[in-house]
This record gives C-alpha cells, sequence and structure tokens, in this order.
C-alpha cells in the first residue's frame, strides 16, 4: 500500500523537525547562538550571552605562553545548555535569515561573541568574506567589459587555476585553461596514496563562495577533496574551458604586440600556439616529486613507488613494507597501511614535531552536518571559528622572541607550547619506549618544519610489526634496504614518502621583455623574489599565484591564498581595461623594496634560523625562506585587495583599442 501525499508531507515535516532537534543538542553552541540571531533578528541575545562570557585577547595565551584551561573559544556549560534550550524553543523548520549579512559593526560585535575574543575591527571584512557571508568585494570601478582581445590564459587546473577561471568568467574576461594532467584538482588528483588527506579543517580549507555542508571528515580524504573540486567545476560550468592533458611548454612576451604567446603540447604530441594579453600561472609549487637518489634503487626486486605516483592496484597485503619519510604524508601513509602489510620499517632521517588532534580521524556527526546545511548561517559562522583560531592568533608561533630564545631551545613562549604539546603526546604515547621517544624527537625548533596533526602514526610505531629508524637509507639491495646505521631490512615494498622538490614556476620556459627568463631571474628557481608573491619586473601581465613568500605558513591554508591572488589578479585586470592600458609590469624598485621587507619580517622567525632545512620546504640552498609569507594573514589579504598604479609601469596600445580589430586569444 502506498502512503497518501499529505501523510507523506507529514512525514517529511516530521523527520525536519526531529532532525532539527537533534541538531541543536549536539551542534557547536556558538554559531547556534549565532544563527538564533539571524532568525530572529533578535541581537538582544549577543548582550544576554555575551554577558556571560569573558571575551579574551586573541591569541593571548600564546603570547604568554599561559595554558588556558579551556580550548580557545569554548562556552561555559551552563551557557550551552541554555543557548540549546532557547534554539530547541526558537527554531522551527520554517525557520529563515531575518537578519541578512551583519553590518560591519553588527558583525564585529557577533563576532567577539561566536568567538569568545575581541575581534578588531581590522578584521572584519576579512572575516566577512572568509567566512562566505560576501563575495570579495570589486574595488576598481566595473564600467567597461573586458574587450575580447584581452584573453587571459590560465596554467594549472588545481584549487588557484579552478578558482581563477570561476572569477575571471564572472569578471567578463575570456580565458582558458590549460593543465597537463588528465583531470582538474592539482595536488588532490595527484595525492591518492593510501591515508592521502587534508590537514586543514575542509569547513574551511575550500572556497568561501562554494560552502560544502557535506564533508564526511573535519579532514577529509584526498579522494573526497577531489569530488568537492570536481563539483565546483561542474556548478560553475568551467569545464569546456579547461584543456586537459595538455602540458604548457613555454609563454613568450612579444613585445612589440603586447600579448603573451604560449605554447601547449597535447597528449599526441600535438603543439599549439596561443596567444593572450594576460598568463595566470596557478602551478602550486609541488609537482616534481623527491626521488632519492640511492644507489642499487634500479636493482630492487620489489615494488618501489613514490607517494605522488601511487599505483591503486599495487597491494600491500601481507606484503613487507619500508617507508622512508617523516613529513605528513608520512605519517598519513604508516597510519593508513599498518594494519595490512606483514611487516612496516619507517625509516626517518628527520622526525617533525607531531602533535594529537582528535578530530583528524573524527566523522562529522550527522547532526551537525545538519546544522551545516540547513540552519541559517549556522555554516558560515562555524566557518569563521574554524578560520580564527587558525589564523593570526597564531602568528606568534614561527616568531623569535629574542630574549626567550636566549635562555629557551623553544623560540618564543608560543612555541614552546607547541614544544610541550608535542613533547606529551609522544611521551604518553611512548610511555614504555624510551628508545621510541629519543629516536622521535627532533633537533629543531617546532614551526621550523610543518607541524604534523597525529592520524594515529604514534599508535602504529607501536605496534609489534612495526619498527622505526632513525637513519636513512644507505642503498638498496634486490631484497630490501641497508640504511645509514648499516642494518639490512628486508622489504617487497619500498615507499617514498619523501615530498616534492620546491618548483617555483621555472619548470615551463618564460621569457619576458627583452628576452630575459623567469628561470634567470629568479637562478633556476632557487632565489624567486616576487611583489606581493605574484609580479615580476619585467613580466608584464605575468602572475604567479602562490609565489615567493606567499604561503600562509603560520595559519590558516592554501585557500586563503587562492582566493586572495584570484581577487588581485581581477583587479589589476580591471583596472587594465578601464584605463585602456594594455599592460602593466611592476617596478624594480618597488620590488626591490617590498622583498627587503619581506626579509627583514623573515629574519625573526624560525624559518630562516639553523633548524629549518636547507633545500627543505622552508629554506633555498642560502637558507633564505621562499616560501612563507611573512604578514599576518589579515594584512596580507588587504595589501591585495587592488593594485596601487604607482607601483607599475603601464605598457599603452600603439593604435587606440577601439580602433584594432582582433582577437588576440588564438
Ligand atoms: C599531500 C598533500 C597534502 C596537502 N594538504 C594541504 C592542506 O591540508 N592544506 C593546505 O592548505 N595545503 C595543503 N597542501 C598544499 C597544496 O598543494 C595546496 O593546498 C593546493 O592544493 C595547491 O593548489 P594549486 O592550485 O596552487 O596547485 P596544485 O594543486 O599543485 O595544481 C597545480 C596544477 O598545475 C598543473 N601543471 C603543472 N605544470 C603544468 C604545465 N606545464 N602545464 C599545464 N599544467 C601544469 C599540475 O598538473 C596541477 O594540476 C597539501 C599538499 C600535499 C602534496
Amino acid at each position: 500500500m502506498t502512503a497518501s501525499p499529505s501523510a507523506v508531507g507529514s512525514r517529511v515535516a516530521d523527520d525536519h523537525e526531529s532532525q532539527l532537534h537533534a541538531a541543536i543538542d549536539i551542534c557547536d553552541p556558538a554559531p547556534l547562538l549565532m544563527s538564533l540571531v539571524h532568525v530572529t533578528g533578535d541581537t538582544g541575545l549577543l548582550d544576554e550571552f555575551g554577558s556571560r562570557l569573558t571575551i579574551g585577547e586573541p591569541g593571548n595565551h600564546y603570547r604568554t605562553g599561559t595554558r588556558p584551561t579551556t580550548p580557545p573559544g569554548q562556552y561555559p556549560d551552563d551557557v550551552v545548555a541554555d543557548i540549546r534550550a532557547r534554539a530547541h524553543e526558537l527554531l522551527t523548520p520554517e525557520m529563515d535569515d531575518r537578519l541578512g549579512v551583519p553590518e560591519p559593526e553588527l558583525f564585529g560585535r557577533m563576532a567577539n561573541v561566536a568567538t569568545s575574543e575581541r575581534v578588531d575591527e581590522e578584521f572584519v571584512p576579512i572575516l566577512r568574506e572568509q567566512a562566505g557571508f560576501v563575495l570579495s568585494e570589486r574595488r576598481v570601478p566595473v564600467t567597461v567589459t573586458p574587450p575580447a582581445d584581452f584573453s587571459v590564459i590560465v596554467i594549472g587546473a588545481g584549487i588557484v587555476g579552478i578558482n581563477a577561471a570561476i572569477k575571471l568568467q564572472d569578471a567578463g574576461f575570456r580565458y582558458q585553461v590549460f593543465e597537463t594532467r588528465h583531470e582538474i584538482g592539482g595536488t588532490w588528483s595527484r595525492n591518492t596514496y593510501p591515508g592521502a588527506a587534508v590537514d586543514t579543517p575542509s569547513h574551511y580549507y575550500s572556497y568561501s563562495f562554494e560552502l560544502n555542508p557535506d564533508w564526511s571528515k573535519y579532514y577529509p580524504s584526498g579522494t573526497e577533496y577531489q569530488k568537492y573540486l570536481k563539483g565546483v567545476v561542474d556548478t560553475y560550468g568551467i569545464a569546456e574551458n579547461i584543456s586537459l592533458s595538455t602540458r604548457v611548454l613555454s609563454a613568450h612576451w612579444i613585445d612589440d604586440e603586447h600579448v603573451w604567446e604560449v605554447t601547449v603540447e597535447s597528449a599526441d604530441g600535438t603543439r599549439e600556439v596561443h596567444r593572450a594579453r594576460a598568463v595566470v600561472t596557478a602551478l602550486g609549487m609541488l609537482n616534481s616529486p623527491n626521488i632519492p637518489d640511492v644507489e642499487g634503487m634500479d636493482s630492487f626486486a620489489g615494488t618501489v613507488v613514490h607517494t605522488a605516483e601511487w599505483d591503486e592496484n599495487l597491494d600491500l597485503t601481507g606484503k613487507r613494507v619500508v617507508v622512508l619519510g617523516t613529513g605528513c604524508t608520512s605519517v598519513q601513509v604508516v597510519a593508513s597501511i599498518v594494519d595490512r602489510v606483514k611487516s612496516l620499517d619507517v625509516v626517518v632521517r628527520s622526525p617533525h614535531w607531531i602533535v594529537p588532534e582528535k578530530s583528524v580521524v573524527n566523522d562529522v556527526p550527522e547532526g551537525e552536518k545538519w546544522a551545516l546545511a540547513h540552519i541559517p548561517r549556522y555554516h558560515e559562522w562555524f566557518r569563521l571559528r574554524s578560520y580564527w583560531f587558525a589564523s593570526d592568533n597564531l602568528y606568534a608561533m614561527p616568531r623569535i622572541d629574542p630574549e626567550w630564545a636566549r635562555t629557551h631551545f623553544s623560540a618564543s613562549p608560543a612555541n614552546e607550547m607547541v614544544l610541550e604539546t608535542a613533547l606529551n603526546h609522544l611521551r604518553s604515547s611512548f610511555a614504555d619506549r624510551p628508545d621510541l621517544v629519543e629516536k622521535l624527537t627532533p633537533d629543531f625548533r617546532p614551526y621550523s618544519k610543518r607541524i604534523i596533526k597525529d592520524p594515529g602514526f604514534f599508535r602504529a610505531l607501536a605496534r609489534e610489526h612495526v619498527a622505526l629508524h632513525r637513519a636513512s637509507f644507505q642503498r638498496v639491495a634486490p631484497d630490501g634496504v641497508v640504511t645509514t646505521e648499516g642494518e639490512f631490512i628486508p622489504a617487497d615494498v619500498i615507499i617514498l614518502a619523501t615530498g616534492f622538490a620546491l618548483e617555483f614556476t621555472t619548470s615551463i620556459d618564460i621569457a619576458g621583455r627583452d628576452g630575459r627568463t623567469l628561470a634567470g631571474q629568479w637562478k633556476n628557481g632557487n632565489d624567486p623574489r616576487a611583489y606581493l608573491g605574484i609580479q615580476v619586473s619585467g613580466f608584464p601581465n605575468l602572475f604567479v599565484t602562490a609565489g615567493p613568500n606567499s604561503a600562509p605558513n603560520h595559519g590558516a591554508g592554501h585557500n586563503i591564498l587562492s582566493e586572495e591572488h584570484v581577487h588581485y589578479i581581477i583587479e589589476c585586470l580591471q583596472y587594465l581595461v578601464e584605463n585602456g592600458h594594455d599592460a602593466l609590469d611592476v617596478r624594480q624598485d618597488v620590488l626591490d623594496e617590498y622583498n627587503r621587507k619581506v626579509d627583514e619580517a623573515l629574519d625573526k622567525t624560525v624559518w630562516v634560523h639553523p633548524g629549518a632545512e636547507i633545500n627543505g620546504y622552508y629554506r633555498n640552498s642560502e637558507g633564505r625562506a621562499v616560501v612563507p609569507c611573512p604578514w599576518r594573514l589579515v594584512d596580507y589579504w588587504t595589501l591585495l585587495r587592488e593594485p596601487n598604479p604607482k607601483d607599475f609601469d603601464f605598457i599603452d596600445p600603439a593604435t587606440p583599442r577601439d580602433e584594432r580589430n582582433g582577437d588576440a586569444s588564438k
């Protein structure tokens, strides 16, 4: 028997009602309180509940090194109970957002209560955007539609390239994306090793303009992340502007025509030359797997695989596996494969600091997902908190307090807190294994290398069939590995979790004005320098995303870089079309002065001090930190709101634009 439509309707309503109340019982009380304000429009709730909270100084405990008794932003139990009771009373399945996007002043007040910390006015614009309340605000006046001959080529279809495509499309620019792989996703298409997962919470590490309430975990798998990116490409209908399996070989600036000539090669070897007014490189910096040159590797009778080139048919069940490497990837692989292998030997030259983080492996409860999807503005406030507690509050972490550092191993009180947390995790995980504690204790300050959140690595190392070797590979034999400590480890499979060789765009032959090459300018990528991490003198209309000194290494994630870089590029391009210029070229003195300030600011961080590996993730062969951005996130974001015309030389058309016929795109 089938139910009548009205019976089905009332069952759906009942389900909705019960899901709402189940969600209220478990969801995060702070965003829930904000949703109550949105749904009722009653800002008096802020005073009522705010007066029962202690609104702290942001990041104060990190600066002073005083460990908080409760996690930052956690409400007292009685306040939580009252918020839930009020939500049960006030929220209904038909709830709506009466308040809309709060004006800056109200937004600031709400943010204070939502975080239980003082959120200064300067943070309000970035929070409104990054939490997903508003789209990034166009600053350069938009009165001119980009002309047809002003086209843009984007190289790479990872997080940044996809973002660039969406925003170029929105702004009305003609564009084409070239991606060398057979699919979009970049990092998340390439890294499919067991355990590959995001290590920035994804309710934040995702586009602010495309929130996803369905993440299955707070730190989802790479596969789930890749699915999200594919969904975004579909939602924005940009797939037809992305040429897959097409590698960009070169980009040359044609000085008398003010265009870039870009040579691409398809998988079948066919080459084409395209022309565009501007080029955006969206290559990330982690494309070249770092394969160590070890004697005898070719003689190995088993399988050698790098994590970035994983073979999905490789079955590790019952195998003797050796993992080389110690970073985030190694930790994820080891935790993921430990149950299925016969033996697991982890060879670690220099262990990282590893901190516990329960939610790394936790599923997002159904009630939380429901709240994210259905309770008005819950998601935005949830995201705001996710960003807030992992962004500029952590600015002190890698910074050296000279007085403190004179008498301590750590760099500052904040740095000491990470050290203590990591040491406690290490010692409590191996209370009866002093050998492991010793081998796993790093000899550099926290933050000199990336801090790792433990997905079960320490638990895996304590298993009987697992051994840790503080060593490296001396040579590989047909049936195993000899370590630098002279130990022989029999093996069927060698997993190289050895990361990537840092690469700043120099894999492509890029030539600017007067034939100067980017590789030459940047000493083959070893010493890259760019204005705002994006523009290089002599390379007009070339925008290098995720360029030198732009990575948010003290907090947040690559997504903020993606959005602020793309925003800035669109503003630059719009400035050109508004003012009838063909191109802009950053002045050398401006670039030099910017980099002087970058180096000065970085000199006060652990990234350029002994301990941060030379030629590693942070430092080049001369010891200069080339990856991290030295500024607070809010300052860098603010710098990237719009171009300052004084910073550039402009290149004007020989013939006024309206007299030109032409399509410069091909
Ligand atoms: C295992 C792993 C985990 C990570 N986890 C996090 C995390 O949790 N949080 C975080 O913030 N960051 C993380 N990162 C860093 C990550 O790389 C960035 O977050 C982000 O995905 C980079 O995006 P992108 O678009 O800049 O570059 P990518 O994703 O690297 O995309 C670049 C694209 O350019 C393409 N390409 C390269 N050369 C050419 C060419 N010549 N022609 C055409 N196409 C080309 C590549 O094929 C690739 O698809 C992680 C990195 C790795 C390796």
